[in-house]
């Protein structure tokens, strides 16, 4: 059996004097998704900036890729992060922006043309992201991440923002990154869209 991509050990985090997460334990194997569920405040979020180096453990281990993850060109090399708003150039359009990303990284995973295809972004490529409405914003930051090559993919609430139709689609898109070795850990509110990964409980508790 191939080495786990994550590893997370024993992971305790306290915010402000609080306990977030508790003794957290799961490893997640090449090629899976993995779905991070539960109510609002259980700390879905903090778990997703643990995984990505960007939030210190109070307790406990977090390994990516064998090692501590760490906030640096080689890493995000290989992560693609969905978060909040991402910053967006305010003069560029929505195609400089899907451009940019292809020319940053090598080996882009489908042109721009093909992104703004199946992101439904063709009508408004040469728009601002600023003047999208939200659902295409969030279309156009998961164009980003998807166009761009990676072996990890970490989201947050990606169907935030999105119709009933896109996140379906979105859910076959993740099964297709992850059928070609591709690692996803998402979280998320959308039942459909868990049930496309196993289901990890921020609370270390079984789903
Ligand atoms: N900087 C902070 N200082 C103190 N407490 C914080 C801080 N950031 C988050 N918290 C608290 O930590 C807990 C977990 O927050 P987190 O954002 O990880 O939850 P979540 O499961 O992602 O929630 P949601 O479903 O609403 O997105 C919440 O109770 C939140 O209020």
């Amino acid at each position: 059996m191939s080495d786990p991509i994550i590893c997370v050990d024993s992971l305790s985090v306290e915010l402000g004097g609080n306990p977030v997460l508790r003794d957290l334990t799961f490893t997640v194997a090449p090629g899976e998704i993995v779905a991070v569920v539960g109510p609002n405040g259980s700390g879905k979020s903090t778990l997703l900036r643990c995984l990505a180096g960007v939030q210190p453990a109070t307790a406990g281990e977090v390994h990516v890729f064998g090692a501590a993850p760490v906030d640096d060109g080689r890493f995000w090399g290989r992560v693609a992060l969905l978060g909040d708003e991402p910053a967006w150039y305010p003069g560029l359009t929505t195609r400089e922006h899907l451009e940019l990303m292809g020319a940053v990284h090598s080996a882009a995973r489908m042109t721009v043309e093909a992104a703004l295809e199946m992101f439904a972004l063709v009508e408004r490529a040469d728009a601002a992201p600023l003047n999208l409405s939200t659902g295409q914003r969030q279309r156009l930051a998961l164009a980003a991440a998807l166009l761009r090559p990676s072996e990890l993919l970490l989201l947050d609430e990606p169907e935030r923002g999105l119709d009933i139709e896109f996140r379906a689609a979105l859910g076959d898109l993740l099964d297709e990154y992850a059928s070609e070795g591709g690692t996803v850990v998402l979280a998320t509110h959308d039942q459909d869209l868990a049930g496309h990964g196993r289901r990890v409980l921020p609370s270390g508790v079984p789903a």
